[in-house]
């Protein structure tokens, strides 16, 4: 089994190898040379050039009730690292602002262990690429890669927070995280001299006024007990301070702990813009791409013997509420009953943040806490 130092090493080595979703070519490969160095008796593995970067490693069970999953994502975001660490992101803009690099060290501490004690049942280690972005638990569930051999009964998976004790596991019943829908608004204004205002129609002005009254929706739409965000993270316009520009654009991302909530604030934005492009006579076009991101939904009865488990073993556990984060990992719930859980990290930046430093000492306790959870489920 990989000793903690080993799985510190790896770690670092993902880390300074970051890539953007769908494009995960050196970390699938890094963790293909990790995999070889395990035994091999028990492994199989499965790459697809339906989904290329993915890959998925079986562990045949000794005498088999079921098949259970593990995911983790190994895909990174377009965030330029601030730490200043040896390990440092070598790939400028790329950093592994969300934790991904601890999510696959975690699998494969978990997976080198039974690479060596063969376990009851059969078990499934899914690397998935774009979590972050392009829904890729989607993409190979609807590719046909979770099929035959490597089709998970359940499913489990974890995800690192920063604002819990290393690590400590949280967990919950019911909707653990939020579904998403991407949102994309191009204005089309027109373009011209920035001395003469009366002859064009400036996008930088009707998206400022449209950001502007978007984010009424939250503020005066939505029923203040229940939970939606709108967040317009990207707006790009113009080229220089003296042309009028003529076309701005938006990119943003709808959160709700529930499908209402998300197709609720769809709504709203399309009538927002309807009457702001009323208003500034331009034409504004808007599109929306939930792809996978559906509300994480934990199986009750999956769950609640996972929470069982992490009460009586020697695991800090820690009930928590729902997040706005958002995660495919939802949409392979919504296919394959499993549990989704936090392992806390305790970071001083958050998530997405370009100074996220989480503290190594989770992984090996993350490890241990799975491991733990995993012999005891083969024993049900
Ligand atoms: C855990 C996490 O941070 N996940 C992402 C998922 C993004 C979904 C989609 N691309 C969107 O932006 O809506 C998150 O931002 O929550």
């Amino acid at each position: 089994m990989l000793t903690e130092a080993q799985l510190i090493q790896i770690r670092r080595h993902l880390h300074q190898i970051p890539e953007l979703a769908l494009q995960e070519i050196k970390t699938q490969a890094y963790l293909q040379r990790v995999i070889a160095t395990l035994p091999q008796t028990y492994l199989t593995i499965k790459t697809s050039p339906k989904l290329p970067t993915a890959l998925l490693v079986r562990v045949a069970g000794q005498h088999p009730q079921r098949t259970i999953g593990y995911r983790t994502d190994i895909d990174a975001l377009p965030v330029d690292e601030h730490n200043e660490l040896s390990f440092k992101s070598t790939h400028p803009g790329v950093m592994h602002a969300c934790g991904h690099d601890i999510h696959m060290t975690v699998a494969l501490g978990v997976l080198s262990y039974f690479a060596e004690q063969q376990p009851r049942d059969d078990l499934v280690f899914f690397f998935q690429p774009a979590e972050e972005s392009e829904s890729g638990g989607k993409l190979a569930y609807d590719r046909g890669l979770l099929t035959g051999e490597f089709r998970p009964d359940e499913f489990y998976g974890l995800h690192d927070n920063p604002d819990l004790p290393t690590g400590t596991i949280g967990c919950r019943l019911g909707t653990l995280f939020a579904g998403t829908s991407e949102v994309n608004v191009t204005i089309h204004g027109t373009s011209g001299h920035a001395a003469f205002p009366q002859k064009a129609n400036d996008a930088i002005v009707i998206a400022a006024s449209l950001v502007m009254q978007l984010q009424t929706i939250v503020a005066r739409n939505v029923d203040p007990t229940a939970c939606g965000v709108l967040t317009i993270g990207k707006l790009t316009a113009g080229t220089i301070r003296n042309v009028i520009a003529g076309e701005a654009r938006l990119e943003g991302t709808i959160r709700g702990l529930t499908q209402e909530m998300i197709s609720f604030i769809q709504r709203r934005v399309r009538e927002i813009v309807a009457g702001v492009a009323l208003t500034y006579h331009a034409q504004i076009d808007v599109t929306f791409n939930q792809g996978g991101y559906y509300p994480v939904e934990n199986d009750p009865t999956l769950t609640a013997n996972f929470i069982r488990y992490m009460r009586a073993a020697d695991v800090d556990f820690q009930t928590t509420p729902p997040a706005m984060t958002g995660e495919d990992f939802g949409y392979l719930l919504s296919k394959i009953p499993g549990t989704m859980f936090w392992l806390g990290v305790d970071s001083p930046g958050g998530l997405h943040a370009a100074n996220f430093q989480p503290n190594e000492a989770a992984i090996f306790k993350g490890v241990t806490a799975i491991r733990g959870f995993l012999c005891d489920r083969m024993t049900q």
